[in-house]
């Protein structure tokens, strides 16, 4: 069995330094100075460490735009970015709608062998909103799905949303809402407000997010079923969001916010520059620190990327032929360090609720955001809280080189991150 000892290091943050032993595939044990023979010892000189990071949210690409991302390099950009696992969203070519494709995607995962990743299969078939994919085939497809998104689309039919929600209901499952009427989004390319006028922008108004928002939180509530939202990006969702969990007796609701919702505002958009542009689109600086705000204090459960790399014929054009989305995964810590820890919103407890914890559970996976403690699988991750890094978009392991981030120097650093107790990142690199 594979030794590795951790020396140096301080779980969650807390108390003086320990030395953490993983055996196999598990942590064995937990002491100052121990005093053991290992396969292989990583000074840690007191990092953080936390259980392994879960993105409910990540867009691989696999099959279809290999040019923008694959399994492999955006598993690399997860271990990097201190993940051990994610979900990958249904919107690929041809769609995760059926039990073939996500069979490929989580075989592909298994392959890498970087992070577990967890497909998420599609509500509608191609992603068309009309009628239901065969859920229950992809439920008990090798892949286990248990998240299903038609992301990068809305389930905007009432009707399609319930009859979603009955049926994930009976095994278990999850629907993810990527929030937004479309009919009030129609050409839209910013978040509608004195920006976007400004600019000659067409707006993407709160109300869209909101209303689909409050209706599928009603919904979950009279089926029974489990909703997650997407991305939840305004004050407005927030505050909807508090309410029905104040008053929730049936169905479960759930939330995550995307680090790019947690720092940047439409002030951004001045240079017309692709890298901002995003579904939903950056909103305003009242609406970051209510989100920062919900995300402290349990409204929103959870951060999650919403990793989206796009080849650079997509980007680099102009801003209303470019597609949405930014890189996140080797980015989010940082960002999180930044607005949560170092503002005094969240602790290191808080960072792996937020990160790890809350992710696992909504997605269902039994050994992932599990305590750092003794007997417990070894999905870990150190992190350097204090030395800060500049962010190179080209020099990411994503094949898309779109962040937004480009050039920020961020604070907390991913020393180390362990799939089952094996290295799969190691000071800024991948271990295969
Ligand atoms: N977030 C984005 O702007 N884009 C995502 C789709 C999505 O998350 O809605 C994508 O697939 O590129
Ligand atoms: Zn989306
Ligand atoms: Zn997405």
């Amino acid at each position: 069995m594979s030794r590795l000892l951790l020396k140096d290091v301080r779980p969650y943050g807390e108390g003086e330094p320990v030395d953490v032993l993983v055996e196999g595939e598990v942590i064995a044990e937990i002491g100052a100075n121990l005093e053991v023979d290992a396969d292989e010892i990583v000074q840690a000189g007191g990092a953080v460490l936390l259980p392994g990071f879960v993105d409910l949210h990540t867009h691989l690409r696999e099959p279809g735009r290999e040019d923008a991302e694959t399994v492999e390099t955006g598993s690399s950009a997860a271990a990097l970015g201190g993940y051990t696992a994610v979900f990958a969203m249904a919107n690929t070519d041809p769609v995760a709608d059926n039990a073939v494709i996500v069979e490929h995607v989580w075989r592909r995962g298994r392959e890498v062998g970087l992070v577990d990743v967890h497909p998420v299969g599609a509500v509608t078939v191609g992603l068309k909103g009309e009628k239901l994919a065969e859920l229950g085939t992809m439920r008990r497809s090798a892949a286990e799905v248990r998240v299903f998104s038609d992301d990068g689309h809305c389930v905007h039919d009432p009707l399609i949303m319930r009859r979603a929600l009955e049926y994930t209901k009976s095994f278990g499952g999850v629907v993810a809402q990527h929030a937004e009427e479309p009919r009030l989004t129609v050409g839209a390319q910013a978040h509608e407000g004195a920006n976007a006028a400004r600019l000659g922008l067409a707006g993407w108004p709160a109300p869209a997010e909101e209303a689909i928002v409050a209706r599928d939180c009603l919904l979950a509530g009279h089926t029974g079923g489990t909703l997650h939202v997407c991305h939840v990006s305004t004050s407005g969702t927030a505050d909807i969001l508090r309410w029905w969990k104040s008053r929730e007796t049936a169905g479960q609701v759930s939330a995550e916010v995307t680090p790019h919702h947690l720092l940047l505002t439409d002030d951004r958009l001045e240079t017309y520059d692709p890298v901002n542009k995003v579904n939903p689109p950056l909103r305003t600086d009242a609406d970051v620190l209510a989100l920062r705000q919900a995300l402290a204090d349990g409204t929103v459960d959870c951060v999650a990327t919403d990793h989206a790399p796009h080849a650079a014929q997509d980007k680099d054009c102009e801003w209303s032929a470019a597609k949405p989305g930014m890189l996140g995964l080797q980015t989010a810590l940082g960002i999180v360090v930044q607005t949560m820890v170092r503002s005094g919103l969240l602790d290191w407890r808080g960072v792996a609720r937020v990160m790890s914890e809350r992710p696992a559970e909504i997605g269902g996976l039994a050994d992932q955001g599990r305590p750092v403690a003794v007997g417990e699988p070894a999905n870990l991750v150190l992190v350097d809280p204090e030395t800060e890094w500049t962010v190179r978009g080209a020099e990411l392991a994503s094949l898309g080189e779109n962040s937004p981030f480009d050039g920020m120097q961020l604070p907390g650093r991913v020393v180390a991150t362990m799939l089952r107790g094996r290295l799969t990142a190691h000071e800024g690199k991948v271990r295969r």
